[in-house]
């Protein structure tokens, strides 16, 4: 096995189906997403992608209709009531776009904190004042302690928010869209106290945005498209050859457990892709090509793998034979 640490939030073949006026829609279509204990993602995706409904079920507000969603243990699919306000309160912390949701507007910063460890029933009154302080120092509003949300600015309230989401030592942090509502220069301010949080604390922090700048600052971005996750972008830091130090950043596309991967839009329609395609195992790389008349020579078709070029570089689970259509199934390429 490639990696046996028990991830802090798996998603396998997650799928949820809203119904409204006998009409159905697929929210989730299938997806998939591991996210290992200590790691900072943002998964980013167009409005109606799905990125609230995979939140809101890993939040153990919703539940999902089939697949796997297990956060830190707990089987999200499985849980009953009692285990669901256990879940809520101590594995999980959460901060909302909007401050409504996240703070009392009647109490100050340090109460919202010390009333999230209240209701858990975590700690006594001086020990909850003692870690509230805490808490609002790490995010660097210590000093703004006795004021009321209305009395701080965007960019505090969200911080107060994080410190009320962690109040409770969660193994977990979800986050929608943390930084709708700031401005370029304090979103930013706020992604980096997210980040400095997640390295002091090793909390796992998945945060949900459409703002593509958020992966500037993470190692790693999971793009949701469809319902599914279908590419993710690496960042790293290598020194180049005068010692200086250069981030580099790579986008893979997602291959899931059945083989299956969705091409990038613009591939799709420079090579006319549709209905079928032929697949081609090569030494290093599968080539995919496509299936109908008048298609471009081998020459000119989409070959995956051989850089690290956006997207498209795994192959399905079987080899194909040479220019065989590729069938539909478990191994077919999703070329939607
Ligand atoms: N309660 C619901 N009932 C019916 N359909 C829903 C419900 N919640 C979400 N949907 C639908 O599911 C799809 C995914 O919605 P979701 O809110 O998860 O997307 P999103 O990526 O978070 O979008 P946004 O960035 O605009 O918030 C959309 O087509 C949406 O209309």
């Amino acid at each position: 096995m490639p990696n046996e640490t028990e991830p802090d939030m798996l998603c396998a073949d997650l799928v949820r189906i809203f119904s409204a006026d006998g009409i159905e829609v697929q929210a989730l279509q299938g997806l998939n997403l591991r996210i290992d204990p200590g790691e900072l993602v943002a998964l980013v995706g167009a409005s109606g992608s799905g990125k609230s409904t995979l939140l809101t079920i890993l939040s153990g507000l919703d539940t999902a209709t089939a697949g796997v969603a297990r956060v830190a243990g707990h089987d999200l699919l499985a849980m009953r009531s009692k285990e669901r306000v256990a879940y809520r309160r101590h594995t999980v912390g959460f901060v909302w776009q909007q401050t409504s949701r996240n703070l009392l507007p009647y109490l100050t910063a340090a109460e919202n904190v010390s009333l999230a460890m209240a209701v858990a029933r975590n700690g006594r009154g001086a020990a909850r004042a003692a870690r509230a302080a805490e808490l609002l120092d790490l995010l660097e509003v210590g000093d703004v302690a006795d004021r009321r949300p209305a009395e701080l600015s965007g960019g505090q309230q969200q911080r107060v928010a994080i410190a009320v989401a962690l109040a409770n030592s969660p193994r977990v942090l979800l986050a929608d869209e943390p930084t709708g509502e700031l401005d370029e220069a304090t979103s930013v301010s706020v992604l980096e106290a997210m980040r400095s949080v997640n390295e002091q604390l090793g909390v796992t922090m998945l945060i949900v945005t459409h703002d593509p700048s958020v992966s500037e600052h993470v190692r790693r971005t999971v793009q949701i498209r469809d319902g599914r996750t279908s590419t993710e972008v690496l960042r790293s830091t290598r020194l180049d050859e005068h010692g200086a130090e250069l981030a580099v950043a790579e986008e893979f596309a997602v291959l899931d457990r059945v083989g299956r991967l969705q091409l990038p839009h613009e591939f799709v329609a420079k090579l006319d892709l549709r209905d079928r395609v032929r697949l081609a195992l090569e030494p290093d790389h599968v080539a995919v090509r496509p299936g109908h008349d008048g298609a471009p020579p081998p020459g000119e078709a989409t070959e995956t793998g051989e850089t690290g070029e956006p997207a498209a570089p795994a192959t399905s689970g079987e080899p194909a034979a040479p220019d065989r259509p590729a069938s539909t199934g478990d191994h077919e390429e999703d070329a939607r």
